[in-house]
């Protein structure tokens, strides 16, 4: 198998003096589409948050595309951020911009001049994600799933090897939260290493992944129990 993009051995992670999760071993590959579920407050976003720094990880060996998490230093989290896809609710569209121009800022932001170029890639990333009409739009002119859709189109501008998706589905209805996970799942299929935190457990059946879950301050594969051949045995 491919070298890993996350590598977890014996990690804890805490949030002031809390231990939110310890002994976490994972190691996320290429390709993977990768749910992290559990009790609201069991730890997924913090977990998340230390893939892209914005968490410290207390202990233990860490490593995202090959960045030792436990030893960053600060100046290298932006570096860290370009390689990575990142679809929360903390990073929301700018709403005095059009789609164009949010997609735009981002490139610019990450170095991109030139103007054909710029255009191109935006064409690539709407059209990927079935919104091609509507670079000309403001935020607040979208639904909520249309709004998801454009925040999935400025996480993978960059082609980044890393998706990360906190509750991508939270707000929408439960045909758009399909679409959506269909979107993503077609993503990781393209090579990406997509995780996403979700409450929906009707997701992990129609949109088969590797399962995590968090409890009792410890993260377990459980993909085994939510395969076709499980659900299978068990009728
Ligand atoms: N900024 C923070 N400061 C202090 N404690 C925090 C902070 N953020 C989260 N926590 C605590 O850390 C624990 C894990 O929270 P986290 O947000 O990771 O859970 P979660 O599984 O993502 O929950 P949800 O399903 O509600 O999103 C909770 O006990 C929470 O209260």
């Amino acid at each position: 198998m491919d070298e890993a993009l996350i590598r977890y051995k014996d990690v804890e992670i805490h949030q002031q003096e809390l231990c939110v999760l310890n002994d976490v071993n994972l190691e996320l590959h290429k390709g993977e589409f990768v749910y992290l579920i559990g009790k609201v407050g069991s730890g997924k976003t913090s977990l998340l948050k230390t893939f892209y720094g914005e968490l410290d990880v207390a202990a233990g060996d860490a490593e995202v595309l090959g960045y030792d998490m436990l030893h960053i230093k600060r100046k290298h989290i932006p570096q860290l951020r370009r390689k990575l896809g990142i679809v929360f609710q903390d990073f929301q569209l700018l709403t005095d911009r059009t789609v164009y121009d949010n997609l735009e800022f981002v490139l610019r932001a990450t170095g991109w001049k030139n103007k054909g170029e710029i255009k191109d890639r935006i064409s690539e990333v709407l059209q990927l994600v079935g919104m091609s009409n509507k670079g000309y739009k403001y935020p607040n002119e979208l639904s909520g799933g249309e709004q998801q859709r454009i925040v999935i189109a400025r996480a993978v501008l960059n082609s980044p090897e890393v998706i990360l998706a906190d509750e991508p589905t939270g707000n929408l209805d439960v045909e758009t939260g399909f679409a959506i996970t269909q979107l993503l799942h077609s993503i990781s299929e393209a090579g990406s290493l997509v995780i996403m935190t979700t409450h929906n457990m009707q997701l992990l059946w129609e949109y088969p992944g590797r399962v995590y879950r968090c409890a009792d301050h410890l993260i377990t594969d459980v993909t085994e129990q939510y395969s076709v051949a499980s659900s299978i045995e068990e009728k």
